[in-house]
């Protein structure tokens, strides 16, 4: 089939490559002519591994366009793909303006029938609206389509060409089967469903996930207090499968271009209907609070934090992706600089993002995570990318000024910590302890 796709951003992108990867004839299309050119450069605008070897095969093949003409796009393809952003309004509420600016647009270079298909995270009854806006462009025959998008950063591709499940919203029936069709080269799980049901799947799943990570993080606070181990705590929990394992990895909290964002937008939702979503707003409270616990501890271990010097590993609000939207480092960084330390930064892709985001004289940008930690009064670890968790503790705690390592992803085990000289502080678990915790296998 020919696809038009709206928008390079990650949903955009990595869709529209994974479709053509299928077989699929598909234009992405841009309204930033540099991220243009570098796609027709095989050179991917966003950090995600893999991404450029798919682009350049796929351009290769001539299944794959890139472009900033989306009304030819939209006349040579069957389906257009709207991937465009909905970020965040001052009161927490989705802003539509792109979505909607993209559907006038195609409405306006329709040449006949499409089907327009909307990947973004979108509000329930947008798509409603979407239609209505197509609707005073074109006079032409058009069907709606509901299909949220449920990739993760850093693991997109992989997400997109084994999904979980795909959800597809529809209100004439008569195009499931080519739904059907079009995805069921990823996977056989697709659940059809109405379009206001489609868009609240995507919200609630992102609301739900959410809600598990500040749970484990509330009971990773009370573990602190009673002397418990939150890791073993959640891998009990887990092993019961009405549970789950995942999304219980206690920390420094959620952040990234979409749990702050929809979590904030379904309070509002559901607030237009006159509903109190109680438990989400815990959710996020708690979150906002969980990132501070970096600087609740380096006040314990180092008092005053005028003048202190510290290393922060990890700026990326998740390891593998160079995102730094909603990242839990940049309050941090901004908490510490407030408070008169001095930073010195480190992280593997994220350091450029994060440059044009802060400037401060108290910043120092380091080109290793042991440059960050030299003469420093602590290490805050905020993101746990794979290159930390190799680090020779020993040697980590000899370049420090005071040894202590604040370890806000859990990624060291006792016995690293053991022997290292460092003081150690993670989240949700004891100081420090040689107790064998081993799941018993039967
Ligand atoms: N980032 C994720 O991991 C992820 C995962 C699932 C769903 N989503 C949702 O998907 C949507 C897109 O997210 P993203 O992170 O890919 O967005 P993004 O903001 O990174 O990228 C959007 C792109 O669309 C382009 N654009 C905007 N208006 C346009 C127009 N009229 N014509 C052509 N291009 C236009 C922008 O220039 C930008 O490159 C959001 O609703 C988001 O919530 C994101
Ligand atoms: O047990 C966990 C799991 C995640 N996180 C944090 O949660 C955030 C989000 O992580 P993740 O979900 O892996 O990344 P995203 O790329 O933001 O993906 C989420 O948001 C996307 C946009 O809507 C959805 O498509 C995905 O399904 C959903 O997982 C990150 O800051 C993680 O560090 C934790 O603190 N503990």
């Amino acid at each position: 089939m020919k696809l038009a796709v709206i928008g390079t951003g990650y949903v955009g992108l990595v869709s529209g490559v994974c479709f053509a990867q299928k077989g699929n004839e598909v234009i992405c299309v841009d309204l930033e002519q540099h991220k243009i050119d570098m796609l027709n450069r095989a050179e991917s605008p966003i950090y995600e591994p893999g991404i450029e070897e798919l682009i350049a095969l796929n351009l290769e093949a001539g299944r794959l366009e890139f472009t900033s003409d989306l009304a030819d796009a939209v006349r040579r393809s069957d389906i257009v793909i709207l991937a465009v952003g909905t970020p965040s309004l001052a009161n927490g509420e989705a802003n539509l303006s792109y979505i909607e600016q993209a559907a006038a647009d195609v409405g306006k270079a329709m040449n006949g029938y499409k089907i327009i298909m909307t990947k973004s995270t979108v509000p329930v009854g947008t798509n409603e609206k979407i239609k209505d806006v197509l609707a005073r462009h074109t006079s032409l025959s058009f069907d709606i389509v509901s299909a949220p998008e449920f990739l993760r950063e850093g693991s997109a591709i992989n997400d997109t060409l084994h999904p979980d499940r795909i959800i597809i919203g529809l209100d004439n029936t008569g195009l499931r089967e080519t739904m059907v069709t079009l995805h069921q080269v990823f996977t056989d799980k697709i659940y059809v469903t109405d379009i206001r049901s489609a868009e609240m799947i995507k919200y609630a799943s992102n609301a739900f996930l959410a809600t598990k990570i500040s749970f484990i993080n509330e009971i990773a606070n009370i573990c602190e207090k009673v002397g418990a181990d939150v890791t073993c705590v959640a891998d009990g929990m887990g092993m019961d499968k009405r549970i789950g394992s995942s999304f219980l990895q206690a920390g420094i909290g959620y952040g990234g271009s979409c749990f702050p964002k929809d979590t904030n937008a379904l309070i509002q939702i559901a607030g237009n209907v006159d509903y109190e979503f109680k438990l989400l707003k815990s959710v996020v409270e708690v979150n906002t609070d969980q990132r501070f616990m970096i600087v609740s501890k380096l006040r314990e271990s180092l008092g005053q934090l005028n003048g202190v010097s510290i290393g922060i590993w990890g700026l990326a609000f998740k390891p593998n992706t160079d995102d730094i939207r909603e990242a839990p480092a940049l309050e941090i960084v901004e908490t510490l600089i407030q408070a008169g330390a001095i930073v010195k930064l480190y992280d593997p892709i994220a350091m450029d993002k994060f440059k044009e985001r802060v400037d401060h004289p108290n910043i120092m940008w380091c080109s290793s995570p042991q440059q960050a930690a030299e003469g420093s009064d602590a290490v805050c670890l905020l993101t746990d990318w794979e290159e930390f968790k190799k680090v020779d503790l020993v040697q980590l705690a000899s370049i420090l000024h005071k040894p202590v390592l604040i370890d806000g992803r859990n990624v060291f085990a006792e016995e690293q910590i053991q022997g290292s000289g460092l003081e150690y502080y993670s989240v949700g678990r004891p100081r420090m302890s040689g107790w064998n915790r081993d799941k018993v296998e039967v």
